[in-house]
């Protein structure tokens, strides 16, 4: 691996788009990434606006890998990718779906805040309804739901058939209870741990204290795909891939974990590109036929021109690099 890149290097090189979404997402109707340049091309650099130095930079040590030292070898040339529903009405389930061209699993967005478990039962409703039988449906509640509200929740939903529930409560001795809760109540629902690990000091705490079933790795927040691939060796349980709402640069390093990996048991959370409403590459990195392949992405500068983010914008992002290399180790 080469060494790393100076900072005034990567503050030379940084650039700053701001990419629309077709729908809201996560509170935000805009996504503003930064990306690093190195020897390799662009590395995406995007923690969300809130993420404090620390956490940034593990999300710049993704970046600097991407652009700096590549990726270890794919075992496969394409992985599969699901459809990724947010908050929606259930009236905009059918539209929402219907850009994500042969996907047979969703993940469907649950626990809004200012919404209702039936709001949540009306969209999952309608995807088993547009997806059919034969689909998988996993929801993601970002920790909204305290462990009565997930059990009682998880076994109303749990009528659509869940592939899994995505972090139901946030912390991990609540997902632990929660897990307690279902097989004592006989829901049948297998639960997944994001946040906990993403955004632990400990990625693996959340297997050790048995609160997981499943264990979602996402390349930016645990540091690049060398890192996220050795938290999924460790971790034991089985893995899903899924992305940060990316461009196709950093979508393409999600492509790469999940083609570098061992095995590759569920759809991966890598189909957001198709969220934005605009991307720096002119081949996006969007699944067709419910795949993704693995492949480099080409940026053209002229779209990150086109995007190119506010003045003000820039000089907050090289104030935030400066920051959050001043915590690597
Ligand atoms: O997993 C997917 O289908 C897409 C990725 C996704 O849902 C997320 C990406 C980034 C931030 C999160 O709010 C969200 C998640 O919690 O998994
Ligand atoms: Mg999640």
């Amino acid at each position: 691996m080469s060494a790393r890149p100076s900072l005034d290097e990567l503050v030379d090189g940084l650039r700053v788009v701001r990419l629309p979404l077709h729908t809201r997402f996560r509170g935000v109707l805009e996504r503003e990434i930064a990306y690093v340049r190195g020897p390799l091309g662009y590395g995406e650099w995007a923690p969300f606006l809130e993420y404090d130095a620390a956490e940034a930079s593990r999300w710049l040590l993704a970046a600097i890998e991407s652009a700096y030292d590549g990726w270890p070898a794919a075992v496969r040339d394409e992985v599969p990718v699901n459809a990724t529903v947010p908050a929606v009405d259930a009236g905009q389930v059918a539209g929402v779906l219907a850009r994500y061209d042969g996907c047979e699993t969703a993940k469907v967005k649950v626990a809004e805040r200012g919404q209702s478990v039936q709001d949540d039962l009306d969209r999952v409703a309608a995807v088993r309804d547009v997806m059919g039988a034969d689909a998988r449906i996993r929801v993601d509640a970002n920790g909204g739901w305290s462990v009565d509200e997930a059990s009682d929740a998880l076994s109303r939903l749990s009528a659509y058939g869940l592939e899994y529930a995505e972090q139901p409560c946030t912390t991990v001795e609540e997902l632990r209870d929660l897990r307690v809760a279902l097989a004592r109540n006989g829901v049948d629902v297998l639960v997944a741990a994001d946040e906990s690990i993403r955004k632990a000091e400990d990625p693996l705490r959340v297997v050790r204290m048995k609160a997981a079933d499943v264990a979602v790795v996402k390349v930016a927040p645990l540091g690049g795909v060398r890192r996220a691939l050795a938290v999924a060796h460790e971790c034991g349980i089985p893995v899903v891939v899924s992305s940060a709402l990316d461009s196709s640069v950093g979508m393409a390093a999600g492509v790469a974990l999940a083609a570098a990996l061992p095995d590759l048991p569920f759809a991966c959370g890598l189909g957001t590109v198709e969220l934005l409403a605009a991307d720096v590459t002119r081949e996006s990195l969007v699944p067709h036929g419910g795949v993704l392949p693995t492949r480099e992405v080409v940026v053209d500068d002229q779209l990150v021109d086109r995007w190119e983010a506010p003045a003000e914008r820039l000089n907050h992002w090289r104030r935030r690099l400066a920051a959050a290399y001043a915590e690597l180790g």
